[in-house]
């Protein structure tokens, strides 16, 4: 079993948002990192936004022109899992399907060392059932971190019912060395973070939906009223509105109560293929600058 400073080589599934943030934070904190996928041209792409995101920060003074082409050199690049064979531990973070994720730790868990660690970035998805599902429950662990990953302090580690006490303290430790701050939470619906923040975010679609306020006075009441760096229906349109339905259809069937409800406009919304920033248009038109409310 891993035991916490014992991780060196961090290997990374999935080069996507989220595994390209991941990987780049590693890298820049010391880590020989494997970062998976299974193309190609999607690693390619990968490479270049890491480049692009770590010029920015040399520009910016937080890093060196040394410490980023170190970070780089650091960064190995495969499209065959017999690569994590040397990892400590791998952070999974392809989509956000239970299937493909049960599909992906069967092709990788026979090529990991029998100490390595296996870790999901799920936002949603229970890791109890991912851990059973793995083989190797005692060694699984959820590690969740938001996105941007470089700019983003927070990783939300989440124990399964048979998560192991030293696979725990293996990935605080590795979540410290990245230099972020870490929460454990128990493994319900939602963790913390999205069991509060996205009924948040409901709660004002329902808002606008019943005509207490619109948008922009919903979004300025949060943002004056409560001090969020955005409002509620802005941060909607960030995250994408099929994602915040998604995590309320899991809140929904995984706790059982009616307040995890998800509104109705929501689900219209989604419907129309207003998906927010991502589609040009969700609670705001982005064609203009700046954007206009769509209600
Ligand atoms: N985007 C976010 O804001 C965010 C925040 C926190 C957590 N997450 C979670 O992180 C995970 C990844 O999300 P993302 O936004 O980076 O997704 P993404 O779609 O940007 O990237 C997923 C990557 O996985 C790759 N992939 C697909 N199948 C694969 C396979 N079999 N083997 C290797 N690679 C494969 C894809 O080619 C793609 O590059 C999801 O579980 C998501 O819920 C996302």
């Amino acid at each position: 079993m891993t035991t916490p400073g014992a991780i060196q080589r961090v290997g990374v599934l999935g080069a996507g948002a989220m595994g390209n943030g991941i990987a780049h934070v590693a890298a820049l904190s010391g880590f020989e990192i494997v970062l998976v996928d299974t193309a190609q041209a999607v690693l390619d792409k990968s490479l270049a936004t890491m480049e692009k995101n770590m010029a920015r920060q040399v520009e910016k003074n937080t890093i060196d022109a040394a410490a980023r082409d170190a970070a780089l050199a650091r960064v190995a690049r495969s499209t065959t899992h017999d690569a994590f064979a040397t990892c400590d531990i791998v952070i999974e973070a392809v989509p956000e399907r239970e299937d493909i994720k049960r599909a992906v730790y069967a092709q990788i868990i026979p090529h990991l060392a029998p100490h390595a660690i296996l870790a999901s970035n799920t936002s949603s998805i229970s890791i109890t059932r991912l851990g059973t599902a793995s083989g190797i429950a005692e060694r699984f662990v959820g590690m969740h971190f938001f996105n941007p990953v470089p700019m983003m302090k927070l990783v939300e580690i989440i124990s399964g019912i048979a998560t192991a006490p030293a696979t725990l303290a293996a990935v605080e430790d590795l979540a410290k060395r990245m230099g972020k701050t870490t929460i454990v939470a128990a493994d319900f619906s939602g963790f913390i973070v999205n069991r509060i923040l996205v009924p948040m975010i409901n709660e004002a679609i329902f808002a606008l939906h019943e005509g207490i306020g619109t948008i922009t006075s919903i979004d300025n009441g949060m943002k004056l009223g409560a001090s969020h760096p955005m409002g509620p229906l802005t941060l909607a349109d960030f995250v994408g509105l099929d994602i915040v339905l998604d995590v309320m259809r899991v809140l929904h069937e995984g706790l059982g109560e009616d307040k995890y409800r998800p509104c109705p406009l929501l689900v219209n919304y989604v419907a129309a293929g207003w998906l927010g920033r991502k589609t040009g248009r969700g609670f705001y038109d982005y064609a203009s600058n700046p954007p206009v409310p769509t209600r």
